[in-house]
């Protein structure tokens, strides 16, 4: 089994809220691996950065996503950095990934840039452009389709992903 589509994208593209939108859409359940990685560790995301550093997580979400591709079936948002990993990278070749992509203008308004992302603690909006632009090769690389979020609804963007789908 493996999900009908993988949402990727950076911080605030909204993968989890629009996951959450088709989700709805396709009846079928959204898994998002950051969530899966702080309930199974009782830590924040945050937390564990802090903790045990970036490297640690990293490793968790590669098993992570490694682990969703294979067993879920629903909508899968990954983590902002989850693509860049070279193995990850393997294992959603094949799959239908989207890529939600947003600007620096819409991407500030949404997150407010709180302290809930460790990458973006420090100068936030210097970070998150630093961030982009070192990932957007890969975000368009590793995706089969790329989706315009800015200025639209989550809902808007879910009902497109499921016509790219094919299932609305
Ligand atoms: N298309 C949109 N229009 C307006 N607000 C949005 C849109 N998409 C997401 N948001 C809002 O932006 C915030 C961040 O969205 P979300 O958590 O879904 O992003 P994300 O891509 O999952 O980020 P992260 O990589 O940090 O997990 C939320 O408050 C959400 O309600
Ligand atoms: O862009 C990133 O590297 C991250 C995004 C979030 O989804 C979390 O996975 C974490 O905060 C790291
Ligand atoms: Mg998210």
């Amino acid at each position: 089994m493996s999900p009908r589509v993988v949402l990727i994208g950076p911080p605030g593209s909204g993968k989890s809220t629009v996951g959450a939108a088709l989700a709805g859409l396709l009846d079928v359940p959204l898994h998002d691996t950051d969530a899966a990685i702080e309930a199974a560790a009782g830590r924040s995301i945050s937390d564990i950065f802090i903790e045990d550093g970036e490297p640690t997580f990293r490793e968790l979400e590669r098993a992570e996503v490694a682990r969703a591709v294979e067993q879920e079936h629903g909508v899968l948002a990954l983590g902002g950095g989850a693509p860049v990993d070279p193995l990850t990278e393997q294992v959603l070749a094949g799959q239908v990934v989207v890529f939600l992509d947003v600007g620096i203008a819409d991407a500030s308004r949404r997150v407010g840039f709180d302290q809930s992302r460790p990458l973006l603690a420090v100068n936030p909006r210097a970070s998150w452009v630093r961030l982009m632009n070192e990932r957007r090769p890969v975000y368009e690389r590793v995706a089969t389709h790329r989706v315009d979020t800015a200025g639209r609804t989550p809902q808007a963007i879910a009902e497109e992903i499921a016509t790219l789908l094919g299932s609305s």
